[in-house]
């Protein structure tokens, strides 16, 4: 492959790659969902998200020569068949590993759910679930964790003591074979065994947790509150499970602009160094992105003052109304139901919102005046990323 004649097919929802890529050569725009194996007969490299399964049936044949996966995720990518073939494949560890975490606590701030003095459960301890715990350490909360990888981690705990958290968050990657698959590895004991009233929030793979599990539990009358972003069969996801649930949202935890954007320049960081290409500084990478980026060059975007009125859980109310500005998930909420109850089926609607979805900026992103919070909640704020004007 030689730079600046590099034929580029890229899925249609990678933000920028013209930006990051287009001094390499051609790119070639396609739905991922649907991308063939005769689209990529002359494609040198290929540039996909989570819904596009790479394997051998995709591209033998092809003369693809590189995979970029611009997620964290790579359950969708056949690394054993791509390093059989020595084509070499990367992916964006940590990309939006911070909107996640963000995800979690807006989410908790649109049930109105006081996340202060509850004990949170964690299964899958790595960027996502890793940056949670040490935000929730600074907040004050006691953890337990799942992880079977790791030794070293102080919240250590078995499956069964993290299931029966207060707030139970699923960070775990979708892992069919070895020692600790995760497929259907919430199943319907651990579900049946989570408190009454706790919450159950997973943001990792849809399989991770047995749905038809959960829905005849929920259908049972289970009193847990639910919150699910992923599912299983995305994006023919199951509608009377969607009815259950408190929050559902279309698999976009991930998916703020700065976490997207990222996975791009970190895609384009791994194929300068497999073509050999210097890698550009840090401050060139800041102006790539700022061609597509005008939210950031208008400064910090300034909150409204949290809606007044103290309840009995003291500025609770104050600290959620200051997140759901950045970002309400109930909003991706509505989208999501109002798409089931479309005529179209559900898996059209559901790839159509996340193909459409608004640009939702990272809380690093917004200022906000801080008169009228007591210094606990400010402090709390702080913590999740928040800065005052
Ligand atoms: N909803 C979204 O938008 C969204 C966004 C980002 C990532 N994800 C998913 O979340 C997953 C985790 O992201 P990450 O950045 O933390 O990945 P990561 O690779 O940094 O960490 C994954 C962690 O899970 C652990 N793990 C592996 N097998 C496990 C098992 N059987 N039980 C419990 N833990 C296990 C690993 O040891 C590792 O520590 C990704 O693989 C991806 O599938 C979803
Ligand atoms: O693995 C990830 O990074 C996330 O799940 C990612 O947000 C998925 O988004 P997609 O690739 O499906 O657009």
């Amino acid at each position: 492959m030689k730079a600046g004649r590099i034929r580029i097919v890229a899925d249609e929802n990678i933000p920028a790659v013209e930006q990051y890529f287009g001094d390499l050569g051609s790119i070639q725009r396609l739905p991922g969902r649907t991308m063939t194996r005769a689209q990529l007969q002359d494609a040198d490299v290929l540039l996909v998200r989570s819904v596009t399964q790479v394997d051998r049936a995709l591209l033998e044949g092809t003369r693809v020569a590189f995979v970029g996966s611009c997620t964290i995720g790579t359950d969708h990518l056949d690394t054993h068949w791509l390093d059989s073939q020595a084509i070499p494949w990367s992916a964006a560890p940590g990309c939006n590993a911070n909107s996640v975490v963000e995800y979690v606590f807006c989410a908790l701030a649109a049930l109105g759910r006081d996340w202060r003095g509850q004990r949170f459960g964690i299964v899958g301890c790595g960027n996502v679930g890793g940056l949670l715990q040490r935000r929730l350490h600074g907040l004050g909360n006691a953890c337990r964790v799942y992880d079977p990888w790791q030794q070293a981690n102080a919240d250590l705990a078995t499956l069964e003591e993290v299931m029966a958290q207060d707030v139970v968050c699923l960070h775990a990657p979708l892992v069919k074979g070895g020692p600790h698959p995760t497929r259907h590895m919430i199943d319907a004991a651990h579900l049946g065994a989570m408190q009454d009233g706790a919450v159950l929030i997973s943001a990792g793979r849809g399989a991770v947790v047995d749905n038809s599990a959960l829905l005849a539990l929920l259908e049972g009358g289970k009193p847990l509150t639910t919150v699910l972003d992923v599912w299983e069969n995305e994006p023919a996801i199951n509608t009377a499970l969607l009815a259950k649930v408190d929050i559902g949202t279309p698999h976009i935890a991930g998916y703020s602009h700065d976490g997207k954007l990222a996975g791009t320049r970190m895609v384009r960081e791994a194929l300068s160094r497999a073509l050999g290409l210097p890698a550009l500084p840090d401050s060139g990478w800041a102006e790539v992105a700022g061609a597509g980026e005008a939210a950031t060059k208008r400064g910090p975007l300034t909150l409204s003052p949290p809606a007044s009125g103290k309840d009995s859980t003291g500025d609770l109310a104050q600290m959620a109304d200051l997140l759901l500005q950045m970002y309400d998930p109930r909003a991706d909420d509505r989208r999501l139901r109002a798409a089931a109850e479309a005529q179209l089926p559900l898996a059209q609607g559901f790839d159509r919102l996340r193909r459409e979805y608004p640009r939702r900026l990272e809380f690093s992103h917004y200022r906000a005046g801080a008169a009228g919070l007591d210094s606990e909640s400010r402090r709390q704020l702080e913590i999740l990323g928040l800065k005052w004007n």
